[in-house]
């Protein structure tokens, strides 16, 4: 899917991705060398290690800046992934990203290591371009999609984008600490950073103690009652919604690192490493942004004295220091940068000798593969962070150290820390107990280290990435993400099911039979959807009926069904039953309030440019994709407005770029217990991805199977990826009644 424009249903919505994430950064940052020439690179950071596999399983869009001011970029595909591309200008990205998100956030959401600095035209900037980022996910999100929000750059997102689009499911996750009230509370905009955070339905935090600090603020700020993870946030029409905020830590694709830890040119690496240094008795290793919640400062003031006392020396034991470029521009990374270089200078000069190097001190950005060499020819990974969300790199150290040796010095003030207990905890102020345990890590016996990392390996092989995201996602939608395939839950439930007398099999038909496509006329089922159809229509007590947003003569036209077919279009207004005739004949009232609709339609939408009104058998749909962005929502307001107050009985369905109003109060529901009703099903099964098929899952028995195609809050119990997995669950289904209920094919 990569065309941000496409349509389900008959409607058209100016939207395609059911799963949407949302984060300042994308994987990928625009490069321009001095000589103008240009190349993408992947982009700095944990989150974006974290969230690519995730990314890469879904088949969804991931929308975030490219790393460069001024410059638009159209969406395009990155290795696997659908990138939607949101511009910054240069004043933006100063006072947006390198100021309220790095020189105020940042700051006091790390417990004011450094001093936050507080500006209302970066907080206005703020607000500017987390609208933008809202916009841009409410545009590409399919009705019902899963947009997960990221990280501290974007905690207005949230609400903004419930405002547009109150249809979506909305996560966030907070990759960074949460502070105790009495830190937040100096922030002059706290109250609406948490009502834009309260928009979600799920925010995640890294740590049990972020999501209680949250929680504490929320209760002081607004008085919303909590009970454990779940907050009563007050909507708009009085109506409590029910807020999920807790920890889900963030993890590492535990299995890719192990793999490429195995693979002998990376491992020759490890071993080119170590002999460049001179082959130490001990490497010891940092790796970090060079940040000032990483501790650099302490870990190398540490080293410094250890090699001055004597307790650890050049010739046994050197240290390196990888401090990648992170956020150059802001200038408390500058004078850290001055600082930490003055400190390596001094302390090598000190006590480097020609042979031996204290320090390799190493100011680049590598890539995952040299990372990997680094961590193999390390013998200690130093992890001294004051305060770090999680710090990815302490278990990406784990999942590397396959013959389980290697030991990890480990911060107590990171996220990682409530996890990899087995680690040498550290409280990186305490420079002594630092030095004990440097020491301890470099003279550590074999079998300890082997018993300690064994532990800390179990531990990340799993609780992995793809853990956190389906914990976090299934908190959210009730789904995870989901496999191809049809899972084994979902096959036992055919099996079962086929077995019942009189069968039912209702199946939507955009987006279940056939994979959406731009233009609604070219939409045709799978090939091996029909054929399964057919088979399934052939068995004995077995009955097949497509249910559809469509007008029933679109509908036809695209689903050319096997003779015999149940067919329903415009949300159950219009069925086709064995008679072959349609059933639909509007009342007086009916036809009256239908008049009276086209008359306030054509009425408000006459001279607005690109607007048009479809007529449908019991209805009409106002189109307003081709119109200006704001005329089209005024458009839209106008409408709705006008129709609720002089023909307030009418059903109101909306989606970006259309409304549509039915003058017969029906839905998939009431077409499902009619058609149960006309085929005398004992059983029935329904397949449907979008939300109006939701009525028709509200609407199956016990003995009946709901599967909903691909991600959103559904009442299905089952779900499958794709239209092809639909397929897939169809054959399964014919090969399972063809065994109970064979029989010779009715159709022609
Ligand atoms: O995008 P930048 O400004 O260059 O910064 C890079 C990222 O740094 C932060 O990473 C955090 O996320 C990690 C994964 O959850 C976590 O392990 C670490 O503790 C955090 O500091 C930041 O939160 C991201 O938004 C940045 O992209
Ligand atoms: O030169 C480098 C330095 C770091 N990293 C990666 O950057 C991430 C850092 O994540 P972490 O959670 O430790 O800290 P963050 O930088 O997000 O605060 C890890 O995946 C590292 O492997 C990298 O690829 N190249």
């Amino acid at each position: 899917m990569n065309a941000p424009e496409s349509s389900r249903d008959g409607l058209y919505v100016d939207a395609a991705y059911d799963m949407i994430v949302v984060s300042n950064r994308l994987p990928v940052d625009y490069l321009q060398g001095p000589d103008g020439e240009t190349s993408w690179k992947s982009s700095p950071g944990g989150l974006v290690t974290a969230l690519e596999p995730v990314m890469r399983a879904a088949d969804g869009a991931w929308v975030g800046w490219a790393g460069v001011a001024d410059r638009e970029f159209a969406p395009f595909e990155y290795d696997g992934i659908n990138i939607i591309p949101v511009p910054l200008t240069e004043s933006e990205l100063e006072e947006y990203y390198e100021g309220f998100s790095n020189d105020t956030l940042w700051p006091l959401y790390h417990d004011v290591i450094a001093p936050p600095s507080y500006h209302r035209e970066w907080w206005d900037a703020y607000v500017r371009v987390n609208r933008r980022f809202a916009e841009a996910a409410a545009r590409a999100a399919s009705p019902g999609a899963v947009v997960w929000v990221q990280d501290y750059q974007l905690q207005l997102v949230p609400r903004m984008l419930r405002e547009k689009r109150p249809d979506l499911v909305i996560g966030f996750f907070n990759h960074i600490p949460f502070p105790a009230y009495g830190i937040y509370s100096q922030l002059p905009w706290r109250r609406q950073v948490l009502d834009g955070l309260l928009g979600a339905d799920v925010i995640g935090f890294q740590r049990a103690a972020d999501a209680g600090n949250f929680t504490r603020a929320v209760r002081r700020l607004f008085g919303y009652a909590t009970r454990g993870s779940v907050l009563d946030v007050p909507g708009p029409d009085g109506e409590m919604r029910h807020v999920v905020a807790r920890q889900f830590p963030i993890s590492i694709d535990s299995a890719g690192f192990e793999e490429l830890a195995r693979r002998p040119d990376v491992q020759a690496r490890a071993h080119e490493i170590r002999e460049s240094l001179g082959n130490p008795e001990t490497i010891m290793l940092g790796v970090d942004r060079l940040d000032y919640t990483k501790g650099i400062r302490h870990r190398l003031k540490a080293f410094g004295e250890l090699l001055r006392d004597g307790r650890l020396s050049v010739e046994d034991v050197t240290l390196v220091q990888v401090a990648s470029p992170s956020r150059e521009r802001v200038e408390t990374y500058r004078q850290l940068r001055d600082e930490i270089e003055l400190m390596v200078g001094r302390l090598n000069g000190d006590h480097s000798t020609l042979g031996h190097q204290a320090i390799a001190y190493l100011h680049h950005g590598y890539p995952r593969e040299e990372m990997v060499a680094l961590y193999l020819a390390a013998d200690v990974m130093l992890v001294t962070a004051l305060r770090d969300g999680m710090n990815l790199v302490a278990k990406e150290f784990v999942a590397c150290s396959f013959d389980d040796d290697g030991v990890l010095v480990l911060s107590e003030f990171t996220g990682a820390s409530d996890e990899l207990r087995q680690a040498i905890l550290v409280n990186p102020h305490d420079i002594e107990g630092l030095k004990d345990a440097m020491v301890e890590a470099a003279q550590m016996p074999r079998k300890e280290r082997a018993r300690r990392m064994r532990a800390l390996r179990k531990r990340v092989r799993e609780n992995d990435v793809a853990k956190w995201s389906s914990t976090f996602l299934k908190t959210l939608t009730g789904a995870g993400i989901i496999a191809s395939g049809v899972p084994d839950g979902l096959d036992a439930a055919i099996t079962r099911l086929a077995r019942t007398d009189r069968l039912l099999v209702a199946l939507d038909f955009d987006g279940t039979l056939a994979p959406l496509v731009d233009r609604p006329e070219d939409a045709r089922a799978t090939n091996r959807a029909r054929a399964a159809i057919e088979r399934l229509a052939a068995a004995d007590d077995t009955r097949v009926a497509i249910v559809s947003g469509r007008a029933l003569e679109s509908l036809k036209q695209v689903a050319d069904p096997p003779t015999g077919t149940l067919m329903s279009g415009s949300h159950g207004v219009e069925l086709q039953l064995d008679t072959g005739g349609v059933t639909i004949d509007l009342r007086d009232g009916e036809l009256a309030a239908l008049e009276h609709l086209t008359s306030v339609l054509e009425e408000v939408s006459t001279g607005v440019d690109g607007a048009w009104v479809e007529w449908k058998p019991a209805g009409l749909a106002l189109h307003t994709r081709k119109v200006a962005p704001d005329a089209a929502s005024d458009l839209q307001r106008v409408a709705k407005a006008r129709v609720e107050a002089e023909i307030p009985e009418l059903t109101v369905r909306g989606g970006k770029g259309v409304i549509e109003f039915s003058v017969r109060p029906s839905d998939k529901g009431e077409a499902l217990n009619r058609l149960r009703q006309h085929s005398g099903a004992s059983a029935v099964i329904y397949v449907g991805d979008d939300v109006t098929d939701e009525d028709a899952f509200a609407a199956l028995e016990s003995e009946d199977l709901g599967v909903k195609v691909g991600q959103g809050r559904s009442l299905a119990a089952h779900r499958v990826r794709s239209p092809e997995d639909v397929a897939d669950l169809l054959e399964r289904l014919a090969d399972a009644r063809d065994t109970t209920h064979g029989g010779p094919s009715r159709w022609p």
